[in-house]
């Protein structure tokens, strides 16, 4: 299936109205957008069938349970700015029914990575709240490329690359929303699906004409780059009233009154509460922006930057993904488990607490943000293949390994291939040395003496011993442990 419609079906279909079509349905429809959108009758509101439609039942359970997702972000460090504070009461106003939000994403690679979980997290966040969700993937604004934050144009992407890219990114964010809050609380659109049938005389005249030229150029986005060497490009100078028009569309066709973006969205995100104000006349879009999520050296988890912390375990083991998080260090542990878990903020404090006292066990803060992390990004059988491969290489494990648990390990662990007939039925001592594991065989049977050599996690004490066809995990590879930290992984060629 074409990844462009993979993601489509994702998503129930997003309405295929043409651009030119909406306006009539957008100026007639003025007055009633002055107020409240969610003022309009259901029917109004719900252009398309991307929500299900909610049952009086189920709003009234939002309701009586909305707590304020605006407080709750600024406690646990995820919100650095708001359009208008008047968002704080506009989500715990149980007069009303739950915000729409949304947060987009554009397929600039095949996964999202750690820095991007921050958004789905806030988008959690508003659903734990009793919310409503939209994620959109930038199948029309990847291919224009977002300036934001970037010193020089993006490259282009073809279109196959793409596809594959909305795809993947589809597939990220319905796997953990979709497990942690059911298939039916969000959906995931395509901006491509509108932009597609765009024309650029009616985009001049209907949006164009509201977007003030002084205003797009004091972005920073726009600001940093025309004063840099390579300048910027009129395609990528258009990206914000892109983007400020999928909030417009969004807000109008489908109720979404929030966008939430990191930091570096904010040129943007006011992109779009200005052409909602200018066009439509209508007040009550707002934006959010979180901080963004920096390296130890100080730079931003990015998709096209290097050292990606990859969500898609295609690209990165939920046992790499885990042990990202264990390492991470103690002052950055508790900071982390307040943005990246939604552990209480008692339970957070009570870590803090352990931490600084006698009998605190070393890293157990990060084994908790580890976990807490995985389990929501990779599920739990995610999560328990890294626990199992952690445990494998726990100094003297004596874990059962099967061929995916030493995938995973492989990464971290030196490994060497050899042919089929150069493993089975040798020496155990031989493999030890021809692997290059340890220097000799005078070593190995030392080792072996003193109780140090192990055959997939399984001690050896007898050196006549040699390799049995079923000690090949699933014929294809043998983990050889010298002493506790010393390991070789021995593929078949
Ligand atoms: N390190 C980060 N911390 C928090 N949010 C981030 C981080 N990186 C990206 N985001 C947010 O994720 C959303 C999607 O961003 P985007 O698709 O541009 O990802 P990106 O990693 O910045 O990609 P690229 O590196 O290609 O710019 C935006 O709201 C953006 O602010
Ligand atoms: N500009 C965002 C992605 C995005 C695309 C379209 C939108 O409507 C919203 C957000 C980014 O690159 O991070």
């Amino acid at each position: 299936m074409a990844a462009n419609s993979l993601a489509r079906s994702l998503v129930i279909c997003c309405s295929q109205r043409s651009f030119l079509y909406h306006f009539p349905i957008l100026l007639h429809s003025r007055a009633t957008q002055r107020r409240h959108p969610y003022l309009w009758p259901l029917s109004l509101r719900y252009s398309s069938t991307q929500f299900v439609q909610e049952s009086t039942e189920g709003d009234a359970a939002d309701v009586r349970s909305r707590l304020n997702v605006v407080n709750i972000l600024e406690e646990r460090g995820l919100l650095e700015s708001l359009t208008s504070d008047s968002l704080r009461s506009a989500c715990s106003d149980t007069s009303l029914p739950p915000l729409r939000v949304y947060c987009g994403f554009d397929p600039t690679a095949e996964s999202l990575h750690l820095g991007n979980l921050l958004g789905i997290i806030v988008l959690s966040w508003f659903l734990r709240c009793g919310h409503k969700v939209v994620a959109l993937v930038g199948g029309a604004t990847g291919r224009v490329g977002d300036p934001s934050g970037k010193s020089l144009e993006r490259p282009e992407l073809d279109h196959l690359a793409l596809d594959r890219n909305v795809s993947g990114i589809s597939t990220i964010i319905s796997g953990i929303l979709g497990r942690c809050h059911g298939a039916k609380c969000f959906s995931i659109l395509n901006n491509y699906d509108w932009w597609k049938d765009v024309k650029l005389l009616d985009f001049l005249k209907d949006v164009g004409r509201f977007a003030r030229m002084g205003v797009m150029m004091s972005k920073e986005s726009v600001r940093k780059r025309l004063e840099s060497e390579q300048g910027m490009s009129y395609t990528e100078f258009t990206y914000q009233l892109l983007q400020g028009y999928d909030f417009l569309r969004l807000f109008r066709d489908e109720g979404v009154s929030v966008q939430i973006g990191g930091s570096d969205q904010w040129g943007n995100i006011t992109a779009g509460t200005d052409l909602i104000r200018r066009i439509l006349q209508a007040e009550g879009a707002y934006g959010l922006t979180f901080p963004l999520l920096l390296k130890s050296d100080g730079t931003k988890f990015g998709k096209s930057e290097d050292g990606a912390i990859w969500l898609s375990p295609s690209l990165l083991s939920p046992y790499q993904f885990y042990q990202y998080l264990f390492s991470v260090p103690d002052s950055d542990v508790v900071r982390f488990l307040k943005i990246l878990t939604f552990l209480s903020m008692a339970e957070i404090a009570q870590i803090e607490k352990e931490m600084q006292g006698p009998g605190y066990v070393p890293n157990n803060a990060q084994r908790r943000l580890a976990e807490e992390v995985t389990l929501f990004v990779h599920g739990e059988a995610g999560l328990e293949e890294a626990r199992k491969a952690t445990e494998a290489l726990r100094p003297g494990a004596e874990t059962k390994l099967d061929w995916k648990i030493i995938e995973a390990i492989a990464e971290d662990v030196p490994s060497c291939s050899l042919p089929y007939d150069k493993v089975l039925n040798i020496s155990l001592l031989d493999l030890t040395v021809s692997t290059g594991l340890l220097e000799s065989k005078s070593a190995a049977r030392r080792l072996l003496k003193q109780g140090g050599l192990y055959l997939n996690n399984c001690r050896v004490d007898s050196e006549a011993k040699k390799i049995e066809a079923d000690e090949i995990v699933d014929g294809k590879v043998i983990l050889l442990s010298a002493g506790k930290k010393n390991k070789m992984i021995v593929r078949i060629s």
